[in-house]
Order: C-alpha cells, then structure tokens, then sequence
C-alpha cells in the first residue's frame, strides 16, 4: 500500500482533494493518529472496516476504535500505532483479527503503521489495514478440501501415486505407503526400484514410460509385491499424464485398484466350470421350483438326453417305474430338511433302458433376494451293482444246490434267534449229514453225487414251510433252521417227515436208484439257551451222537447232559494241572496184626492238596478220572512215590510193605507191567515184595484172562495183588478162583455194621473163610472199634485196617507211630481165647450192652433233655431183645444165663431212675449215680464172661 503523506503535498487545496480521492477509493482503511495516538482521520474504508463514521470517531484513542484481538489466543493487543509512537519505527504488516466494536464482527485484517508528522510539527502515526477475511477462509477451504481429499485418498483400497517425470513419487496414498512398508516421507523422492519387487519393475517402467513420454492414458493390469512386506496384489492401474496449462507433462497419476480377489473367483469359476463339463459323474441344476437350469455333457452322455431336451424340465422325467411314489417323497423331504439326500435310484435312458445311479442332491441355498437352487450329482452304478449281485449271489450261496451257504445261513440263524426271542417260541437248530454218501460218490461216481444232492437240496427244500431255511455248509452236511415251533413234537413230527422223504429212492441215469438216509442233531432254542454259534456247534455234535447211535435217525441236544460233561471236562484238566504242579501227595493208612501185636503194613491213600480248596479226599477228585487216560498218569505217580517213600523209609530203617490202589484202567493200559518193573528198577533198595496193588473187585474187569495174566506177570516181578473191596461185587467167588491175588480186603462196609447186623457177620466169616479155603491172607478194612478187632479175631480175620488203629497220616508222621503203637488189651485177650463161632452172639450181646450204657450215660451227662434217651424198656434195648430171643433159646437151661437177667432189670430200673431224676431237671444228681450204672455193668459183662466160660468149658 502506498504510504499516504498529506502534510507533503505541494498544493494544498489540489492535492488535499487529490489525497481525499485517493483515500476514499482505497480498500484499504487508513487512520491517522496524532502523537497521543487519537484518531485525526480515516478514511471510507477505516470507516466501513471499523463501523466507525469518521464524525464519531475522529479525536477518540485509535485503540478505542481499532480493536485488536490476537488471532490464536483472542486477547487484546495494543496495537501497531502504539508500537510506532513508542518507537518511531514502521511495523511490519502483521495479520490480526479485528473485532469491529460496533457490529461484534470479527474480521481477519493485515496492518501495519508508520511514523507520520503531523502538520503540528507533532509526531503521529499513519495506519493501514486490510480485510483479508474472504481470503483467509478461501485458504481454510482449501485446506479442509485438501484434508478430506487425503482422508478420500488414504481410505479407499486403491493405490493412488503420483509420480514426476524422473519417475520419482511425488505422492502416495496410504495403501501404497502400506504395500511399500514405508511413510510417504520416505516413498517421495524415491523410485519403484526402492520399494517393488525386482521381476515386475521392468514391466511396470516399461507402462510409466508410455505415459510419461508419449503422454498415453493406460489401463493395464499389473503385479504389485511389496519387497519389504511381501504383499502381493494383482491391480487394474489406470495411469495418465499431469500437465501444465500448456501441455507439457509435468507428472504421472496412478491409480491402480487391487482386483487380486476377482482373479481369483475368475480362476475359481474357470474352474467349477471346467469341473462341471469334464466331470464323469452327471450334473444338473435346477431352480427352487425343481426345473433343470443346466445339465452337464456327463448328463447327455449317461442318460442320452441333451440340453435342449433337458432344460427347463422337472428330473422326474428321468424316472422308472421302479420307485413307489413314496420313494420320492421322502427324497424331496430330506432334501429340504436336511439339506441334501444320497442314495441309488433307478432312472431310464432316453433308450428306454433303465439304469441305476447313485445320486447326491444338494441344496445350494438361497442368496440375498434369490430362492436359491439343487444341485444333482449322479454316478451311473447299473454295472457295479450286477457286479456286486453276482458276488453276494457267489458268497451267499452254494453254487451247486442253490441253498444257501454256510455265511447266510449263520446271518438268518441270527435273525431266527432273535424273532424267537421275540415271539418266545421254540427254533431248532437242525444240522444234517447224509449217511455212507461217500461210498454212493465212490460206486456211482461225483457227478452222480452231484445230482443226489442237488435232489437232497429240492426235497428239503419243498418239505419245509416259508419261514424256515435250508442251508448247505458244504459236503453232504445241510443245516435247516425251524423257526415258530409251539413245542418238540411239532419240531420232532418235521424231522420225521424230512428223514422220510429223504429215504425215499433217488433216481440216477441208466435207471439205477439209490436209497440214502441222514442222521440229523437238533439244538432247540430256547431250551438250549445259548448263542447262535453254540446252537449249531451242539446241532453238530447230536448229529454225531445220532450217527453213534445208528444213523438214519435225529437227537436233541441235551445240555444238562453237555453241563455234566463240561464240568467233567474241567474237573479232569484241572487234575491234570495239579499233577503238573505237584499237588497230590500220599498219606498212609497202617495195618496191623491184632493177634500178634505187630504193623503189617500200610495203605497208601492218594490226597489232594488243592490251593483254593484245602486238602481233598480222593473221593473229591478220583471219580472224575476214573476210566480216563488221566487214571494212568495218576496210578503210575501213586506207584512212583509209594516206591520212594518205602525206600526213604528204609533208609531210616523202617521196612514196611506198603499196598497202592490201582484202577482198572491204569491196571489194563497196555504198558502197565512193563511200567512197574522201571519203577521198581528206580528204587532197588526195595523188595518188590514189599508193594502190593490193590485192585477193586468191582472195578469190573471186563477181560479176566487179562487181568490173571497182568497179575501173574507181576506176581513174577515179585509184586503181590489184594482184591480190595471183597465182598460187595456180584461175582467174587469167580474173581477170587480167576485171580491169584494173595490178599482179601474185607469191604469196610460189612465190617463196620458186623456188630449190630447179623448178616453182615456172617459175611466177613464166610469171607475169612474163602480165604482160608482158597489160603489167601484176609484183612479187614472199617475197623472203628475196639470191639469191631475182638469180633475179627474171634471170626480168625487177625489184620485190620481203621480207625480204631490209626487214621491215614502224612509219610513223616509214620515212623514214630510204628514204634509206638501198642495193639489194645481186648485183643490180645481175644487172641488168647477161643470162642466157638455159635457163641459169638454172647460176645455181640455183652458189646450192645456196653454199647447201650455208654448212650445212657452220655445221655444223662449232656446238657438239657434234647437228645432222645435211649431205650428204657429192658426187652426193648438189643440186648434184651437177645436175652429174651436167641440167649433165652440156646441158653436158658444154664443158671448162668438166668442170673443175668436180673442184673439186666436192676439195671434198667436204674436208668429209669436216672431218667426220671434228668427229666425233672436235677442233672447233676443223676450224673453223680453213672458210676453207680458202671458198676452193675460190669456185673453183667462178668456174669455173660462166666456163661462164655462155662460154655467153652462143656464144649472141651
Ligand atoms: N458228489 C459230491 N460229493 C461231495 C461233495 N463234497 C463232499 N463230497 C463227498 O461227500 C462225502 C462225505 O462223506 P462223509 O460225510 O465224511 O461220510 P459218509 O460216507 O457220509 O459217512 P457218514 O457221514 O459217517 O455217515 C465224501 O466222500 C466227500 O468227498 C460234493 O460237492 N459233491
């Protein structure tokens, strides 16, 4: 602005008015100040700017109307015109905001002072302003254009770049700054070469060339890799040239837009589309309505119908009759509720043929506004699908008779179980072998075979009812399965009628006919309650035992028979183990010689020591193997370890014979002689004299010469034989005249009850004396009391075996037993005494009164009154019944026998006493009169001692 110096102009009055002119068409307010900083004037536009007419403004302080306000912090400034009265200096132009008083409007203003001498002579200042406001928000719009063009350019995904023509960056957005990994401070300047990837510079300067030189717009696609980041992106850029006003190109704008996504859904669909037409399976598409949209070539080719013939029809043109209408219906339903459906349907061709497919519907749901659409994918199968009948036909069925084989029958028996189950009826398992077919294939040949069991097959077949089956496992065997029988004779009168037709002759070539039968096992569920393959495996073995039993018939399964025999199975391998195992072991039973006072002898009797059952008699565990391969083994062990055992013995200088108990079957194994004479070979420190084999007369020995020769041959090896058990068989006489056993064991039944059982005594009598007949030694076994050894001895039976002598003892208790056993009083009084056979019944009568008072006095001892007492009444105890009967018969002549029958009342009147006293609860009274009992029965036993004597005495 030109400075406006009114006190210098040459002609007043013209150049005032000049200078008035000039100041009023200035746009620029100019106030001048006197030197106390008042206004002097102003002119038009001062006026305007400020609000202030020059009237009223004029002699105020210029800061009065010449308001500043800081532009930034809005506080109020002093101003230039001050600056320049306190310093006398210009200021230069400064930018203000200036708040117009008057109007409170607030204009942006430019303004500077200078010094100015007043035409007082008077300092003063000259003050210029200018409204800059229009031009300051010009300049605010252009910024904010500018923000929100970088805020455009920064947030779009496109790159956006500006390049000079030295192909520097003069700019980049914020996707370039990001792809490049830099700030744009850093990019501008720089070149591509500092931030891409080397392979695609070359292309790419190639395409900034054209536009930069040839002033070309191009679009073209480029590859954009970031070095630093590695980002990738395919872009469509569009490059073109920056010019000046006269056409030069002063730059390059690129903006490049990354479509690497659509390349890819490009190559995708190329793809699915290459996929949908050299696809094998068939593809079509049809709308939500189910009407095709499109068809593949897989489609024409597989169902012969082109596109043409194809599109915008329903699939269910496609359709066979082989499918119920629900078939479809229920297709559609999963489709639509599940969303897809898979499985094989049988269409036609446009041929007419049909064919079966498997075919896959998906539903491809719809998009935003669509209904979306199905999609069909189908393989033609028809080829697979023979393929795999014919192999089930193959692997179901026999291919000869056209059962069906081993493999379906087990699946139906399953079935058949399970029905039965249901039903709760009865289902026999029926297994079939054809009888002696193999000599018919043998006389008539294979071929013959062939055709008579493909008749079998038939006849089967047409004699059975809908629900049953009929199955060959191969061979002449069939199995039949009766399903819903009511009960065994329904399943019985089926089995008689299939045997019947099956008798019936069969025709072959050449007029020959051929009678054949079968032998059938029947397992009947649920009476045989059981599994499917248990069923048939015990089907299997009745069908043995019907051929055991002589063909040409059926038996059903008996499984308590099966139980027995498994659990005899069992019960046998386990002993097998435990001999392994070492868990038998031999105890040893004495004999001795009553009369003589000595041991003769000892049994050996097998034990088992079983770890979870404890010690077991051989009752336990021998019955199951006798008659078993098992009973050898075991034999020869007892054999082998009663032979170590003596020789042990011996070694400590105890020589006792010992007698084994051998089983029939060990005793007839064919080896069995041969075996003694090793054994014995293994211990020679013992005489073979001292083993004796006990061998049980019942034990039915089917070959007598046999076993007499068994027995000479071992008797040569100097080994002895005892018939144990002599007297319970049918036939001892005849074994005792076959067979040279040296020794008669008396069985211990007759012994135990010979006192009480007249019968029995006279049994072991006429037993001692066969063997005194036929001289063979006698002992007697059961030998419980002593009075059982005083009866022995009076009979002439002087070795015994029992109880009363000593129980069976483990091997180390018995030679300290040996060395102490003293033989008991009685019997050496027996031995001393001789008592004809016919007065032996004083002896037994003087035992049963022993034996009665012993009841008594132990019924008077006990506690309570709960045990019966025994007989009171003196005829009724067995010794009254003798006095009475036999005694009163053979000896009521003699005073001896008459004075005991006085005893024998006093006594009896005592007991009642006794009982009498125990009955009304004084226990302890009649206990204290026992000895009291004792005493007169002793009295008694001398007075029937005095009658033997007496008697003995007439006899000599
Ligand atoms: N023809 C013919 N014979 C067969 C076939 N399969 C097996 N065999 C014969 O059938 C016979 C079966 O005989 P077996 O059941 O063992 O004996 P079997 O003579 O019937 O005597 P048992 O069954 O004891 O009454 C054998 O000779 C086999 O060679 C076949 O497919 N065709």
């Amino acid at each position: 602005m030109a400075e406006t110096r009114p006190d210098e102009s040459a002609a007043p009055d013209g150049g005032a008015v000049r200078l008035a002119a000039v100041l009023a068409a200035l746009r620029d307010g100019v106030i001048t100040a006197d030197a106390r900083g008042c206004i002097q004037s102003l002119n038009p536009a001062a006026e305007r700017l400020t609000g202030w007419p020059a009237a009223e403004a004029l002699g105020r302080p210029v800061a009065e109307v010449f308001r500043l306000v800081g532009r930034a912090n809005r506080v109020s400034l002093p101003g230039p015109v001050a600056e320049v009265l306190a310093s006398g200096a210009a200021t230069a132009p400064t930018e203000h905001t200036l708040l117009n008083l008057r109007t409170g409007t607030e204009l942006a203003i430019v303004c500077h002072a200078v010094p100015l001498a007043g035409p007082d002579g008077g300092a003063g200042a000259l003050l210029v302003f200018r409204d800059r406001t229009g031009e300051r928000d010009e300049l605010e719009r252009l910024r904010e254009s500018e923000r929100q063009l970088n805020t455009i350019l920064d947030n779009v995904e496109s790159y956006i770049f500006i390049k000079d023509t030295d192909y520097r960056y003069r700019y980049a957005n914020r996707a370039v700054c990001r792809l490049f990994g830099a700030d744009l401070a850093d990019i501008v300047g720089r070149t591509d070469a500092d931030f891409l990837d080397p392979d695609a510079l070359a292309r790419l300067h190639a395409n900034d060339r054209r536009v930069i030189e040839d002033g070309e717009r191009l679009v073209e696609e480029e590859e954009l890799i970031g070095r630093a980041t590695g980002e990738h992106c395919t872009a469509l850029t569009v490059k073109l040239p920056l010019r000046h006003p006269d056409g030069r190109i002063y730059a390059l704008c690129g903006v490049a837009t990354d479509i690497t996504w659509q390349k890819r859904r490009e190559d995708q669909l190329r793809l699915a589309a290459g996929v949908f037409d050299h696809a094998q399976e068939g593809i079509l598409i049809t709308d939500a309505d189910a009407r095709i949209v499109d068809i593949n070539p897989a489609f024409t080719a597989i169902t012969g119908y082109g596109r043409d013939e194809a599109l915008g029809r329903n699939p269910s043109f496609l359709k066979s009759d082989h499918h119920a209408p629900e078939f479809f219906a229920d297709m559609w339903a999963s489709v639509l509720e599940t969303g897809a459906w898979r499985g094989e349907v049988c269409n036609r061709k446009k041929n007419g043929e049909s064919f079966i497919e498997m075919l896959a519907i998906s539903a491809v749901p719809a998009r935003q506004g669509g209904r979306g659409y199905f999609v069909g994918v189908f393989t033609d199968i028809t080829q697979f699908k023979a393929q795999q009948q014919r192999l089930e036909r193959i692997a179901h069925y026999d291919a000869l008779t056209q059962l069906p084989n081993r493999v379906l029958m087990a699946d139906r028996l399953h079935v058949a179980l399970a029905q039965t189950r249901r039903a709760g009826d009865l289902m026999a398992v029926c297994y079939l072998d054809l009888d002696e077919f193999k000599p018919v294939n043998d006389t008539y040949g294979h071929e013959a075979g062939d055709q008579i069991l493909v008749e079998v097959a038939s006849r089967l077949s047409l004699g059975l009812r809908a629900g049953d089956t009929v199955a060959r496992l191969g061979g002449d065997e069939f199995v039949i399965l009766l399903a819903g029988l009511h009960d065994l004779d329904e399943c019985r009168r089926t089995l008689d009628r299939l045997l019947r037709t099956l008798a019936k002759p069969y025709g072959l070539a050449g007029g020959v006919g051929v009678e054949l039968s079968a032998s059938v096992g029947v397992a009947v569920y649920p009476l045989d309650d059981t599994d499917a393959d248990t069923l048939l495996r015990h089907a299997d073995q009745s069908m043995y035992v019907a051929k055991e039993a002589g063909r040409n018939r059926y038996h059903l399964y008996d499984p308590e028979h099966d139980r027995r025999a498994r659990a005899q199975r069992e019960a046998i391998s386990r002993i097998e183990e435990g001999l392994l195992r070492g868990e038998f072991q031999l105890h040893y039973q004495p004999k001795v010689d009553m009369r003589r006072g000595r041991v003769v002898g000892a049994e050996a009797l097998i034990r088992w020591q079983h770890p979870q059952r404890g010690l077991l008699p051989p009752s336990e565990f021998l019955p199951h193997i006798d008659g078993t391969e098992l009973a050898r083994p075991v034999g020869e062990w007892v054999i082998d370890t009663a032979l170590a055992q003596m020789a042990a013995w011996r070694k400590g200088g105890l020589e006792l014979p010992v007698s084994v108990n051998v089983s029939a079957r060990h005793l007839q194994s064919p080896d069995f002689t041969d075996n003694l004479a090793r054994a014995l070979a293994r211990q020679p420190g013992v005489p073979p004299s001292d083993l004796e084999l006990e061998i049980l007369e019942t034990s039915a020995l089917d070959d007598l010469l046999h076993v007499a020769g068994l027995i000479d041959g071992c008797h040569r090896l100097g080994v002895s034989f005892a018939l144990d058990d002599f007297g319970t068989g049918y036939s001892s006489l005849s074994y005792l005249k076959r067979l040279s056993a040296k020794t008669l064991k008396i069985d211990q039944s007759f012994v135990r009850d010979m006192l009480h059982d007249s019968e029995d005594m006279a049994i072991v009598d006429a037993i001692v004396g066969m063997a005194e007949a036929f001289q063979r030694r006698v002992i007697a076994e059961g030998v419980e009391g002593v009075e059982h050894g005083v009866l022995l001895l009076h009979l002439g039976c002087d070795c015994a075996q029992g109880y009363a002598i000593a129980r069976p003892m483990a091997a180390a208790e018995i030679p300290a037993w040996v060395a102490n056993w003293r033989p008991d009083g009685a019997w050496l009084q027996a031995a001393r005494q001789h008592c004809p056979k016919a007065d032996l019944p004083i002896l037994i009568a003087g035992f049963d009164h022993r034996h009665w008072i012993d009841l008594v006095a132990a019924w008077i001892g006990g506690a309570g009154v709960a045990a019966n007492p025994p007989p009171l009444n003196s005829h009724a105890c067995r010794f009254g019944r003798w006095y009475d009967g036999p005694g009163l018969a053979r000896y009521g002549a003699l005073a001896a026998f008459r004075e005991i029958g006085p005893v024998h009342e006093r006594i009896h009147a005592l007991v009642r006493e006794l009982a009498t006293l125990k009955l009304a609860g004084q226990d302890d009274r009649a206990a204290g009169r026992v000895p009291e009992l004792l005493d007169q029965r002793n009295s008694l036993l001398l007075l029937l001692e005095r009658l033997a004597r007496e008697i003995a005495a007439r006899a000599d």
